[in-house]
């Protein structure tokens, strides 16, 4: 179980011709690991993202979630492999102004059971609010739970961001920049956060990042320039936390 991007090339359109902005890219995120990327801006970290995230087709390569080789998928296969296995953490939390802490966590059940039509169980809306209070709890905010996103401060909010991305239990966690908005120690306590989380839940985790200073929280550390991309720290994860995670 982890997320496998094999041989990614990506382009856009620009003007007549097309704008590479991932080549070749692989990268090996084990379950229970902190993939950090770190890169220049423009380099490609936001599109790998999107490539991880299924929200792009690359021009080639393969995305491996959970073992299931995302190609091969109909678009309602893969909304689905969205919804269930992949947890997205943008920059800004989003967050709905006229919900609480817990609702805003409860939407997200309520969206999957609408979605999900032929699934087996469909989460009661009394399962979906143990579960948000358990997530909140976990990240720290179990008494903020009735609070209003204009009731906390930007690293409560950005903490519930992250519980809302854990509500459906993925497989994946895909982190853009999620400290931008905070003050240091706020940030540092967020990536702190995500990496217990990751442990704990056995998340497949990639972070990107502009803070050094994240790095040393990081099973695996990797560099984008140009859209190339390569493992510059942590190297690989040493074969005990493999063993272990994977
Ligand atoms: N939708 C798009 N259409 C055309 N070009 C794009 C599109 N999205 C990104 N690009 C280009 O692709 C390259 C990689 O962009 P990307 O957003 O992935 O970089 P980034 O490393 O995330 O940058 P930043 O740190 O500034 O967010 C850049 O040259 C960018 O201009």
């Amino acid at each position: 179980m982890s997320l496998d991007l094999t041989g990614i090339t990506l382009t856009y359109p620009d003007g007549d011709s097309r704008l590479t902005a991932l080549e070749a890219v692989s990268l090996h995120v084990p379950k229970g690991s902190v993939t950090a990327v770190l890169g220049p801006s423009g380099s490609g970290k936001s599109s790998l993202l999107a490539v991880a995230a299924t929200l792009i087709t690359p021009d080639a390569g393969t995305v491996t979630v959970d073992g299931r080789t995302t190609a091969s998928l109909t678009r309602g296969e893969l909304a689905e492999l969205r919804r269930r296995k992949i947890g997205i953490v943008f920059q800004q939390p989003n967050l709905l102004p006229s919900l609480t802490a817990a609702e805003q966590l409860q939407v997200m059940a309520r969206i999957d059971g609408r979605a999900s039509r032929t699934a087996r169980t469909v989460r009661t809306a009394r399962t979906a609010r143990t579960r948000a209070m358990e997530l909140l709890d976990a990240v720290g905010l179990a008494d903020q739970a009735a609070r209003r996103p204009h009731q906390l401060s930007g690293g409560q909010r950005q903490r519930v961001n992250i519980a809302r991305a854990l509500m459906n239990d993925p497989t994946v966690l895909l982190v853009d920049e999620p400290t931008s908005a905070l003050d240091h120690e706020r940030g540092a306590a967020v990536i702190k956060l995500l990496t217990r989380l990751t442990h704990q839940r056995a998340t497949a985790t990639v972070l990107v990042t502009h803070d050094r200073t994240h790095l040393a929280s990081a099973d695996q550390i990797a560099e984008v320039h140009d859209g190339r991309l390569r493992l510059t720290g942590h190297g690989i994860l040493d074969e005990e936390a493999q063993r272990t995670r994977s």
